[in-house]
């Protein structure tokens, strides 16, 4: 509609603006019904399941390889938690070869032992059941060592690797380029198998220290080859090198050699049977050296895709708004010379997927998020405040609603005797029966929100002010405020007020939660409200060389609310969680946080791991506020 009064044509009767936009609006909502019933087969159609695995990218992946047994693996390295970039590469494995019929391995990518601990691998496998997933085998490239340095030896001996002794800076002019030339090969390049073979073993046996000796690939640095050969992936990438530090949690000091990612990744794939390996756009550039060794080791033939794994990438997942870096992650958690801001990896203000868990996010809405991105070529960009919109649609349809107040005022009715007590039949959810009701007391004395209440009255607002009746959710009567006193910290401690039917209903309806001992309501919690954790929209831009993220961090990212009340349905809720029930929560991966609500009016909750069953503590996090803007009403 244009913005400007619209000038009636001669003789035709003039209505307001007004009419004429509520005419509009009216026709508009008719046209919208008709269509709606017309296109109503249609969408009944466009309404069956999706399998997003056999759309799109994905469907075309397995047209390449229309095989029976699909078999993929989700191959994180064990060095840190997984993020929720590691949601969407779990998603793609796993889903891929479940929609498939097909089978997906968790492989731990341990090929490099000075970063690996034992609690990352138990929180990566936790990670994949909490996703719903149950991985066919379970299995770490380190299983693989001897046959891997049994066919290092193999490559040799077919004279396709080679010991070579330059130093990082020789291998570098040996690339060439405008510094240094053309490229070219060293002088070990052409040393004898036999030769070869001796080295190789001498670097096995501990007679290098790291960085004197490489097994290097002869992949096509000494070649004339256009083409492939402008791939740096292809000049001749080591296989094999030695570590210094090479304690490994699995093998101990067995080796002294470890191979390479470009070594290794290709032939666990093939050891596996692995018939799509999928992973992300990165690896692009590599997947000429990963068919080459296969080739080079016949697990693969020339220039086909039939026999052995075939490698394709999708596009990563990327969200602003935080910082996905191990690293940097390890700097929050653990501090450096600064303090550690994050209470540890599972911190609700990170994008951990431990931290996601712990804050409420459910699985399921991970998963979708993923999925509605949509799995192609093309990196998926996204920020926070969009997967918080996600989860928030998400948890709408999936969890139950109770009455939650943060900031408690006593509300005290004159009119009502002592033992007043209603009981309420109260739906967990007015839009799904299935969910059920509870009973919850309304009585004498209730709590109500300070936000909901205003010592001066204001014609703009609609809650509850002295002299002013506000209608209550799920009550019978309207109540109004008599008077109010305050401490003598100027804080108003308690509401004296009336209740029934004689009360104009007022313009609005507020939360409340009544006061029982034999409903044992209310039920106290701390709540904890979190914000994004930097002041930046762009925190991976700020300074973490030397420290400058720390002036950064918002010391209002947590809010914490002491003293909040919940009503006596979060027994039920808590004995009956998961909330949703859904693959992998209900399938034993609950946590505390699987116990979650929408409080009315205030936002979506989750039951925090500090809890405690025992004293009767409760913890609860926000899960995600119920509008973008945080604010409710
Ligand atoms: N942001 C992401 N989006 C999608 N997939 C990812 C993302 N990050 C990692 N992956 C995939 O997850 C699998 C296991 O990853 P791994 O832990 O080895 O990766 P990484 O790149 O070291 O992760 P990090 O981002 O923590 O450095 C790989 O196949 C990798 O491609
Ligand atoms: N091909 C892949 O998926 C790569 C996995 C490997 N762990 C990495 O370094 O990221």
């Amino acid at each position: 509609m244009a913005d400007t009064e619209p000038t009636p044509a001669d003789g035709e009767p003039k209505i307001s603006k007004r009419a004429a936009e509520k005419e509009a609006k009216k026709a508009a909502a008719k046209a919208k019904k008709e269509a709606s019933k017309q296109a109503a087969p249609a969408t009944r159609a466009a309404a069956e399941p999706v399998d997003p695995f056999k759309q799109g990218w994905l469907k075309g992946v397995y047209n390449e390889k229309p095989v029976a047994d699909v078999q993929t693996r989700f191959p994180p390295e064990p060095n840190g938690y997984l993020h929720i970039g590691h949601a969407k590469a779990i998603t793609v494995n796993f889903g891929f070869a479940r929609s498939y019929a097909g089978r997906c391995n968790l492989r731990y990518d341990d090929t490099n032992p000075a970063k690996e601990e034992e609690q990352f691998f138990t929180a990566i496998k936790d990670m994949v059941n909490w996703l719903g997933f149950e991985p066919a085998r379970i299995t770490h490239s380190s299983d693989d060592f001897d046959r891997l340095y049994d066919l290092a030896e193999e490559l040799v001996r077919r004279g396709k690797g080679y010991v070579c002794h330059c130093s990082a800076a020789e291998v570098k002019r040996g690339r060439g380029g405008p510094e240094h030339g053309p490229r070219s090969v060293c002088k070990d390049w052409s040393r004898t198998v036999e030769d070869n073979l001796q080295d190789f073993r001498a670097m096995r046996d501990g007679k290098y220290k790291a960085g004197e000796a490489h097994l290097r690939m002869k992949q096509y640095l000494g070649s004339k080859l256009k083409g492939l050969a402008e791939n740096p992936a292809l000049w001749d990438v080591a296989a094999y090198r030695v570590k210094d530090e090479n304690y490994h949690h699995r093998t101990g000091h067995k080796w002294k050699i470890y191979p390479t990612y470009e070594f290794t990744h290709c032939l666990c794939d093939a050891f596996e049977g692995i018939s799509h390996s999928l992973c992300t756009v990165e690896f692009e550039t590599l997947r000429p050296a990963y068919n080459w060794l296969l080739e080079a080791l016949d697990f693969k033939q020339p220039a086909s895709d039939e026999k052995g794994p075939m490698q394709r990438e999708y596009g990563r997942l990327n969200v602003e708004g935080t910082i996905l870096s191990k690293r940097r992650i390890a700097m929050l958690v653990e501090g450096t010379t600064i303090p550690p801001v994050v209470r540890g990896w599972d911190d609700p203000r990170l994008y951990t997927l431990v931290a996601l868990r712990r804050r409420g996010v459910p699985p399921g809405a991970l998963k979708k998020f993923v999925l509605d991105l949509g799995v192609t070529k093309a990196i998926a960009n996204t920020a926070t405040h969009t997967l918080d919109a996600s989860i928030r649609t998400y948890l709408e349809r999936t969890v139950p609603r109770l009455m939650l107040v943060l900031d408690p005022i006593k509300v005290v009715f004159e009119n009502l005797p002592d033992d007043y007590l209603e009981e309420r039949e109260v739906p967990f959810d007015p839009k799904d029966k299935e969910k059920g009701t509870h009973k919850v007391p309304f009585t004498k004395v209730i709590y109500i929100d300070r936000d909901d209440f205003r010592e001066e009255d204001d014609p703009d607002f609609f809650r509850l002010a002295p002299g002013k009746s506000v209608g209550l959710l799920h009550a019978e009567h309207p109540i109004s405020c008599t008077s109010f006193t305050k401490d003598s910290s100027n804080k108003v401690v308690e509401i004296k007020a009336e209740y029934g039917s004689h009360l104009s209903p007022g313009k609005a309806r507020i939360h409340w939660v009544g006061q029982s001992a034999a409903y044992h309501s209310p039920i106290k919690a701390e709540v904890r409200i979190f914000h994004p954790l930097f002041k930046s929209s762009k925190p991976n831009e700020l300074d973490w060389k030397s420290g400058g993220y720390y002036d950064n961090v918002d010391p209002k990212s947590e809010i914490v609310h002491p003293d909040a009340m919940i009503e006596c349905g979060f027994e039920y809720i808590k004995k009956n969680a998961p909330w949703p029930k859904e693959e992998g929560e209900a399938n034993g991966m609950a946590a505390k946080s699987s116990v979650r609500f929408q409080g009315l009016r205030t936002a979506f909750f989750a039951m925090d791991s500090d809890s405690d069953e025992a004293s009767g503590k409760v913890v609860l996090n926000r899960i995600v506020s119920l509008k973008e803007d945080s604010g409710k009403k």
